[in-house]
């Protein structure tokens, strides 16, 4: 029997006839018969702003937690894509004045911040994905550029998820509609987590990595950690516990990937999520590496999304037309595509 049993909505063959334009559709009638649309926790809406003009070249959309690493990666993307900002502008947070989320635009790239944790990520996903359809943004993929503790995998690592689980080791997010339970499946696309894979190099100081995730409602008791503000397990529980999750394929655990993957499979929305960890919970529950060094570690996902954006980017022959002409760092994205093809 399914685990879906009556009350899902996966997508089938015929609904997938009607993404085949590439444009993000709408599974909610009630927005078109709406005068206009306002996305409000991204200080947008559909009649005061020209969405299209100001979106509808967008291909990628990367979140992550928090908004320093998103305006990073903008600045990082920018110089890796060869992006110039028309004269005399700079890089601006165009959601600053909803004061939640942070998202910056740099050419067919938009970089936004989630924050923490399941309900965070859904309203910005619930926003972003109307987004898409106002704007009528062709086949946009979305990624998710997290941090993560590791089970069995040591700091630094970079892992892309492969299957993103809930907390029951369902592979779904559950959701309370109307006060009733709806499950629905929280699939990544596994062909975009084998080409980003195909991505890294052997010559990248670290290791990257393709796994099962556990996706928790919580940091500390939800993950097992014993250094909350309550415990009422044992040390021998959590290992328990942490070993079990490693004998079913877990190696990481997070805090967002199942919202992330199902609401953007049930919009038809292509979909990865790779983060790097920041420990390895069989070793501790403290997140104890120096500032420094952490921030190397999460520079990482972004190297490796980067070479995806550049190498799909010319792929389409649209990598020189962004920089008017001067790749910025034409050495290092030859490197990569021979690296990629090298993996092909
Ligand atoms: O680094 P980010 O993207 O915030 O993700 C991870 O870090 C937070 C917990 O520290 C959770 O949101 C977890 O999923
Ligand atoms: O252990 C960790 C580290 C980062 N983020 C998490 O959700 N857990």
């Amino acid at each position: 029997m399914s685990l879906f049993g009556g009350n899902s909505h996966s997508i089938s063959e015929e609904e997938i006839d009607e993404y085949s334009d590439g444009t993000v559709k709408l599974r909610n009638s009630n927005i078109e018969l709406m005068d206009q649309d306002i996305l409000y926790h991204l200080a947008l809406g559909s009649e005061s702003h020209d969405l299209h003009e100001m979106f509808g070249d967008v291909k990628f959309v990367c979140m992550g937690g928090t908004p320093k690493r998103m305006e990073n990666f903008a600045h990082f993307i920018m110089g890796e894509i060869g992006y110039k900002l028309p004269a005399g502008t700079k890089l601006e947070d165009i959601s600053a004045y909803s004061y939640r989320y942070s998202m910056y635009k740099v050419g067919p790239v938009l970089c936004v911040s989630h924050g923490m944790g399941t309900p965070s990520v859904s309203i910005l996903l619930h926003e972003l994905i109307k987004l898409m359809y106002h704007a009528k943004c062709q086949d946009p993929i979305f990624i998710r550029i997290g941090t993560c503790g590791g089970v069995g995998v040591e700091g630094g690592t970079v892992i892309i998820t492969e299957e993103a689980l809930d907390s029951h080791m369902r592979n779904a997010h559950e959701f309370t509609i109307l006060g009733k339970t709806v499950l629905r499946p929280a699939k990544l696309d596994k062909k975009l987590a084998r080409e980003l894979k195909a991505l890294a190099s052997e010559d990248d100081p670290y290791d990257t990595i393709i796994g099962k995730t556990l996706c928790t409602n919580d940091f500390y008791e939800g993950q097992g950690r014993l250094d909350g503000a309550f415990c009422e397990f044992t040390e021998t529980d959590k290992m328990e516990y942490l070993e079990m999750l490693s004998s079913k394929g877990v190696v990481n655990i997070e805090m967002e990937s199942t919202i992330f993957a199902a609401l953007t499979y049930h919009a038809g929305i292509k979909a990865a999520v790779v983060c790097v960890a920041l420990l390895n919970r069989l070793n501790g529950d403290q997140v104890n590496a120096p500032k420094e060094v952490m921030h190397e570690w999460q520079n990482r996902p972004q190297t490796l999304i980067s070479r995806y954006i550049c190498k799909t980017l010319a792929q389409k022959g649209q990598l020189k037309s962004l920089s008017r002409g001067s790749i910025k760092s034409p050495r290092r994205f030859k490197l990569v595509q021979q690296e990629s093809q090298a993996h092909e």
